[in-house]
């Protein structure tokens, strides 16, 4: 049974229930401020936010919150509705959200191990649950990943997803602590454990009557080019940049979310573009807003740069608090890029290989360039710190939001950048991301699905052992280092492939990434971190 289904089923009985009340007149009275606690996720879905018409004009923002909203909460205007009733109400549904958790999250062996508590957000491929470890009693969040391995999209994203996280280690990326997997009807249901966050940048930006405070956004837009730097730097995209996936802590903490568009990146890797564009054209459309127009074109190639436009939106969002781009279809977004940013150079038209694109832009009355300080000032909030009187803000905008992916600003460039530099502090020089890391995305991109599954699997049960070992007792020498070592060799076994390694010989000697040489002497760059699954 859906979930829309239960919905329906749980309304139809409180009905049901009602109706039969009424007639015997025996419901208690109106009991005013009163809520169930349903939900009641550190404010997030609080009916403030949800209902603030204040950004009803964001259509989209709406019914992307739409299809996040918990149970019974925000879906359903309680109050207003049924105000004698909404104790009883409540009741029914809190069983009935247990229920629909209990039903997402059948964990298996690993229910020994956490407790879900309650459903905190889904996006288009996951749901995600507040769960309790129970060992520690620690708070986590687990997101299932449902048949996993149903198709190649999904097993890709899903493995995408496991092999960036498992071996990073930032301040600002978001940490893995687990993986573990389940049978379900359509294939695996892979469920990644991480460290639980409070909020998202989405409900910052739009949870507040006011706009955000310079000095908060200057601290998301520091924290978000510090992650961004330690993935750019191993040449891999994230590529589904927005506020919902940026993930932030009471104390300011952000950290960037959601993997399972992330990609190794380099000149060579133009595989699988098909697939992308037919992906690309058809069902992101939840993040039109924040797509680049190397992507939106769908143009030979794309790189680190896509997340560099994504930042652009990003920031324009929190000053704006407003979507700057906010198509709501690939044609319409395209519309909206011309609209507001003018034409692209004859160069980036002349290499679109879709006629309609073509057509589309060459066929559409040409505008003026932008003028950014209006776009950043017009829509937004009324005073002038961030924008007027500070030409760096500007020429940052303007050089993220350069048509030409060569010519927008790299991470290095926008970290060393006047309006950066003025804002943010500057820190010391950051830890590498794990050669094994860019190894590892770029084995994700030559798979088959069939491929895609085995190592999924294989990847699930090497990261499950070790927990399970870590968790067992171990945690001291694993500490001390023994157990790093000697996991590395299990590890390094586990992960020889001969599928792989016989297929691509020829490829990882022209990519340098010969076996031998990487599991041999590390490699410059190469790091092992103390814990693959941030123990910290
Ligand atoms: N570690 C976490 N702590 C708290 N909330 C989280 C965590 N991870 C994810 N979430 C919440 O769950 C939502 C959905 O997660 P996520 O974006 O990873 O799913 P998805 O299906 O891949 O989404 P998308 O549709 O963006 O591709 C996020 O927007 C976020 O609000």
């Amino acid at each position: 049974m859906g979930f829309l289904d239960t919905i329906k089923m749980g309304l139809d009985t409180v009905k049901n229930f009602f109706q039969a009340k009424e007639k015997d007149h025996s419901m208690s009275p109106p009991q005013e401020n009163q809520r169930s606690p349903v939900g009641g996720y550190h404010n997030r879905y609080s009916p403030q936010v949800i209902n603030n018409t204040q950004y009803s004009k964001n259509k989209g923002s709406i019914e992307a919150m739409a299809s996040r909203k918990p149970f019974g909460e925000a879906n359903l205007n309680i109050q207003g509705s049924m105000p004698a009733k909404k104790e009883g109400f409540n009741r029914v549904l809190d069983g009935l959200k247990k229920r629909q958790l209990q039903h997402d999250f059948k964990l298996e062996r690993a229910a020994e191990t956490y407790e879900p508590i309650q459903n905190i957000g889904s996006g288009a491929f996951g749901i995600v649950c507040e769960a309790v470890e129970t060992s520690s009693d620690d708070k986590v969040a687990i997101k299932k990943v449902a048949h996993a391995s149903a198709t190649p999209t999904l097993a890709r994203r899903t493995l995408r997803e496991i092999r960036v996280l498992r071996y990073i280690d930032h301040p600002n990326i978001v940490t893995l602590r687990d993986i573990f997997r389940t049978q379900g009807p359509l294939g695996i249901d892979v469920f990644l454990v991480m460290d639980l966050m409070q909020n998202n940048l989405h409900h910052i930006i739009y949870g507040n009557e006011e706009p955000l405070d310079e000095y908060y956004i200057n601290q998301f837009l520091g924290q978000l080019l510090r992650g961004l730097e330690y993935l750019h730097v191993a040449s891999i995209a994230h590529r589904d940049l927005k506020p919902s996936n940026l993930l932030v802590n009471q104390d300011g903490t952000l950290r960037i979310a959601d993997f399972g568009m992330a990609k190794f990146t380099d000149n060579s890797s133009k595989k699988h573009d098909d697939e992308e564009h037919c992906y690309y054209m058809t069902q992101h459309v939840a993040t039109l807003p924040y797509r680049a127009p190397e992507l939106l074109f769908v143009l030979p190639e794309h790189s680190t740069a896509v997340d560099m436009w994504a930042v652009g939106c990003i920031f324009g969002e929190m000053v704006t608090r407003n979507e700057l781009l906010p198509g709501r279809s690939v044609q319409g977004q395209i519309k909206m890029l011309l609209t507001m940013l003018g034409h692209p150079p004859q160069h980036v038209i002349d290499e679109i290989r879709c006629d309609r694109t073509k057509k589309l832009i060459q066929d559409f009355v040409r505008k003026a360039d932008p003028d950014w300080e209006d776009i950043m000032y017009c829509k937004a909030r009324g005073d002038d710190q961030i924008v007027r009187g500070h030409c760096d803000t500007i020429d940052f905008v303007k050089q993220l939001f350069q048509y030409d992916a060569t010519k927008r600003i790299s991470i290095q460039e926008a970290l060393a950048h006047s309006y950066i530099r003025r804002v943010i502090e500057p820190q010391g020089s950051q830890k590498k991301c794990p050669f094994r890391v860019k190894k590892d995305m770029m084995q994700v991109e030559d798979l088959s699905h069939q491929e895609l599954i085995e190592i999924m699997k294989q990847d699930v049960r090497s990261a499950e052992n070790t927990y399970n070992e870590m968790r067992s007792g171990d945690y001291n020498r694993w500490m001390a280092g023994d157990f790093q070592r000697d996991r590395r060799e299990q590890i390094e076994k586990a992960n020889y492939d001969p599928m792989y390694s016989s297929r691509n010989s020829s490829n990882q000697l022209a990519n340098g990434f010969n076996r031998q040489h990487q599991f041999g002497q590390p490699v410059s760059g190469y790091e092992w971190r103390v814990s693959p699954y941030g123990a910290a």
